[in-house]
């Protein structure tokens, strides 16, 4: 398993100093994906939010590759954390390319002359995201999917070795949903970056989760290996739905159905 990147302790998250969670404990380690799952409202964007150092915490800690996380200048604290909200605006007429260089931001400043790190940080960011053949099209002209994938590029090349997305599936079709974590895999995998996700679908997050946090009534519910944590109970607590679990024997992928009071009609 590899090194822990992010960790909070007893973390308290909330709103003008409402809070929304209490006691939460995570982790998430270089390599691994960590999806946080639970039901609407139940403060998995205030929890991105907080580990991500846009939201102060109410109580606890929050370490970045072993930092308190107050301890880092905003600059420097996007170096090693990017962070990719549900929705983002972009100045409109805004092409691929250059909103992919905003990620570079984070370590030349707006106003510093690009160097041939910052060159060979956004190809790659284009590159692993699918978006090279979009780098010179506006933003404003994309489909849905394709502009998703420009924006993790941009987060991307900020080269950070801990990545939060809140909800990045959203807009997309079925297709692109799993391309864009296909991607955030190989990110895991194979450049061994802590990636910590939110996700609705239940599906998606047996399939590509390594660890899974279920978030639930002011704190968290259940937390570990995605096995050990998405079983039938577990998910009746959580969001009031029973339903299946089983392991596709072709793929090893971990699939949850819902359970329905009626049969579905005969063909
Ligand atoms: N800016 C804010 N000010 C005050 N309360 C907020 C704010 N943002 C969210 N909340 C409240 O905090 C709670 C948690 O919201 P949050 O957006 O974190 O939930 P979530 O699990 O991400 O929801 P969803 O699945 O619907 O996106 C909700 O009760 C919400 O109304």
């Amino acid at each position: 398993m590899g090194d822990v990147r992010l960790v909070a302790k007893d973390l308290e998250v909330g709103h003008g100093g409402r809070p929304v969670l209490k006691q939460v404990d995570l982790s998430l380690r270089a390599g691994s994906i960590t999806v946080l799952v639970g039901p609407n409202g139940c403060g998995k964007s205030t929890l991105l939010r907080t580990v991500a150092g846009l939201l102060p915490a109410l109580g606890g800690e929050v370490r970045v590759d072993d930092a308190p996380l107050g301890s880092f200048a905003r600059r420097t604290l996007s170096q090693r954390l990017a962070f990719l909200p549900q929705t983002s605006q972009a100045p409109a007429g805004v092409t691929v390319r250059e909103l992919v260089r905003h990620g570079r931001y984070a370590h030349r400043g707006a106003l510093a002359r690009h160097t041939a790190d910052d060159t060979e940080a956004i190809d790659w960011a284009l590159d692993v995201t699918d978006a090279a053949p979009l780098a010179e099209r506006r933003l404003d002209e994309l489909s849905g999917g394709e502009r998703q994938r420009a924006w993790l590029a941009m987060v991307l090349a900020q080269r950070a070795g801990v990545l939060l997305l809140d909800e990045p599936t959203t807009y997309l079709d079925m297709r692109h949903q799993f391309e864009v974590l296909d991607v955030v895999r190989r990110l895991a995998r194979e450049h061994g970056i802590a990636v910590g996700v939110v996700l609705h679908d239940l599906m998606q997050a047996a399939a590509y989760a390594d660890d899974v946090v279920v978030v639930a009534d002011g704190g968290v519910a259940a937390a570990g290996p995605a096995g050990d944590v998405l079983t039938p109970e577990v998910i009746e607590r959580a969001f009031g739905l029973r339903v299946s679990v089983v392991r596709d024997p072709a793929t090893g992928y971990l699939a949850c159905f819902p359970q329905r009071s009626q049969a579905p009609a005969a063909s």
